[in-house]
């Protein structure tokens, strides 16, 4: 059974709010706008990725004493489960727990050849209350399922990967909720497929053709009661990652909330 300590969640959380705030400073020259709100709660940071890829950050989406109650209940209540997947043809024991929580009538999510057992929402009524303030804070979202992960300790980990399943369509939307132990999060630029000296046109590139000088990796530590947005091209041109991190000796729990079409 996981274990969860409470003091130090707290120390993390003040430590990486320093950090955060330099963060903020270098990622400013980085395509990061950090939209303009006088309340911190709703402070979002929105980072352009290129090519239609994006994704918002809310540092402080849900109180501390609020989802401190979330992870708890999550923690006792998910029937979590540790499958056994296939990873470049080989199985092996997925490196943290997780469930699968889905509306009604959906067609199967299948992944690294696992096929989760699809609860029904109304078996976590929690997860209801949380999947209404997402949607309220994304006008026009319409989440129908949600993938839960359960990182024990600092060993467990989601290793590079894209959500491109095709049952949620060309440009997913997803929204990932972190509660507890903080975590890196990373991203990085899938390699172009696109054959040298060609432009993805198949046209030859034109001469003085400008550069726009993009960073091809980025990392946000995600902090408990916080969400993060992956939207329109994330999935196809980019990987992410929650790597093994030594320090993190407490639980966290990540839900990311999608749409099958
Ligand atoms: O735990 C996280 O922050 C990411 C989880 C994830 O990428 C996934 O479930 O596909
Ligand atoms: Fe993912």
């Amino acid at each position: 059974m996981a274990t969860v300590t409470k003091l130090n969640l707290k120390a993390e959380a003040v430590e990486s709010g320093d950090r955060h705030g330099r963060d903020s400073e270098n990622e400013a020259e980085q395509n990061v706008a950090v939209a303009a709100t006088s309340d911190s709660k709703t402070k979002r940071v929105v980072v352009e990725l290129g090519n239609g890829s994006q994704v918002i950050y809310m540092p402080k989406f849900l109180g501390y004493d609020q989802s401190w109650d979330y992870l708890e209940y999550l923690n006792k209540n998910i029937p979590w489960k540790r499958p056994t997947i296939r990873v470049f043809g080989r199985s092996c024991v997925q490196p943290r727990d997780s469930c699968y929580v889905a509306s009604e009538g959906l067609p199967q999510l299948v992944y690294s050849g696992y096929e989760p057992h699809a609860y029904s929402w109304d078996e976590f009524p929690p997860l209801k209350d949380i999947l209404d303030s997402v949607h309220k804070a994304l006008p026009g979202s319409h989440f129908n399922s949600l993938l839960l992960n359960r990182y024990k300790g600092g060993d467990d980990y989601v290793g590079w990967h894209a959500d491109d399943e095709k049952l949620y369509g060309p440009t997913p939307e997803i929204a990932s909720f972190s509660f507890g132990c903080e975590r890196e999060f990373l991203l990085k630029k899938r390699p172009d497929k696109t054959p040298q000296g060609k432009t993805s046109s198949g046209e030859p590139p034109k001469k003085r053709l400008k550069k726009v000088c993009s960073p091809d990796q980025h990392s946000f530590v995600l902090k408990h009661g916080s969400l993060l947005v992956m939207r329109g091209y994330t999935q196809r041109d980019w990987l992410h990652s929650v790597p093994k991190r030594v320090k993190a000796d407490s639980v966290r729990i990540n839900l990311t909330f999608r749409r099958v079409l």
